[in-house]
């Protein structure tokens, strides 16, 4: 199976590593001229995913044609640009994997909603986990959900990526697997306050377990399965990005915990914090679907520049309720 990939960042970069084992050849598109030029030259992403040596077989491109003829493309474009990029490539019935995780404004879709509209033909499958680009690219054991309705694509493409330090386990619920990783980065900037305000462990693993069940609400809303919720990509992928500064939402959150403006926060980055972009639209996606998530909106009210106290002070006055 010749896998492209679809965006250079730190994490398409680490599946392409993955796709590559064993000398496995592999075309990665990367949107920056210098990003494909230290590819080939360097074998070495220097702009998404320094110091890590990359296989050779990876070639890296900037002509979204070159992804003609392969037969799987990894999808891992920031979840707003999806759309775009998708539109601009060669997709025909080629099974896209779906590896972004968010909600695209305006629209209010899933990426895979955005995938089915963007490429009609094309099958769908989502991977998502608990993955730090570094740790899969650097070979660290690693699982991640691998969800597509199609159990023999599902089967094939598992068998392609798995290796023993990257093993997929197989699910049918693909939108169970897009919710967990969607609204993980929105509660990953929330324990970042709580991190960057000094409020403490036992507030940071309520906040995880309370928001959580918010995650659950919301997915059960639209159809996710419970178990694919407390599972790697859902409840696992919560876990990680709400524990560490690794996290680029979990960083984001410690900043804003600290009283600084998100616009000062996501100025001149490079890198993508997801959870900034899926905070609003899943307040509003939460709204039309009746699901009350108060610290979605209590992440989208700080983004909005509130004062953390004041937002610390409205979670605590809310009434006191059943936990179920
Ligand atoms: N980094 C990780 O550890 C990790 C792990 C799992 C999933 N993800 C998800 O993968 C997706 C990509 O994240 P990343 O970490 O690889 O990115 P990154 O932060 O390393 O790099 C930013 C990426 O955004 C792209 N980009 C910027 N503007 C663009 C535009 N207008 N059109 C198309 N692309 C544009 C850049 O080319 C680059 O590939 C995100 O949805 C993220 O949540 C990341
Ligand atoms: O750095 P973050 O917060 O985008 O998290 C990266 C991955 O999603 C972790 O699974």
């Amino acid at each position: 199976m010749r896998i492209g990939v679809i965006g250079g960042g730190a994490w398409g970069t680490a599946l392409a590593q993955v796709a590559a084992r064993g000398g496995q050849p592999v075309t990665l598109w990367a949107r920056e001229s210098e990003v494909v030029a230290s590819i080939n030259d360097a074998h070495e992403n220097a702009v998404f995913l320094k110091g890590v040596a990359l296989s050779d077989s990876i070639r890296a491109t900037g002509r979204l044609d070159d992804l003609a003829g392969h037969d799987a493309l990894l999808v891992v474009a920031p979840a707003q640009h999806v759309r775009s990029v998708l539109m601009a490539t060669p997709v025909g019935a080629t099974p896209l994997v779906l590896c972004a995780k968010g909600i695209e404004a305006g629209t209010r879709m899933l990426v895979g909603e955005v995938a089915r509209a963007a490429a009609p033909g094309a099958p769908i499958a989502v991977l998502s986990g608990p993955t730090f680009a570094h740790e899969v690219a650097a070979g660290q054991p690693t699982a991640v959900t691998l969800a597509c309705e199609d159990a023999d694509l599902r089967t094939r493409l598992a068998d392609r990526l798995a290796s023993p330090a990257f093993r997929p386990y197989a699910s049918g619920d693909v939108v169970g697997a897009e919710i967990g990783g969607a609204v993980k980065n929105v509660l990953a900037i929330a324990c970042g306050v709580v991190e960057g305000a000094g409020l403490g462990l036992n507030a940071r693993a309520a906040l995880i377990a309370r928001g959580f069940a918010e995650m659950t609400r919301f997915g059960l809303a639209k159809g996710a399965r419970s178990e694919t919720l407390a599972g790697l990509s859902g409840l696992g992928d919560l876990v990680l990005t709400c524990s560490s500064t690794n996290s680029r939402n979990f960083s984001l959150g410690v900043g804003l915990g600290q009283g600084r403006a998100a616009a000062e926060l996501l100025a001149d980055r490079r890198t993508v914090a997801e959870g900034a972009h899926t905070a609003p639209v899943l307040r509003e996606a939460a709204a039309e679907a009746g699901v009350d998530m108060p610290v979605v909106a209590a992440v989208c009210d700080l983004l909005e520049g509130a004062d953390v106290r004041a937002i610390v002070e409205r979670l605590l006055a809310r009434p006191l309720r059943a936990e179920v």
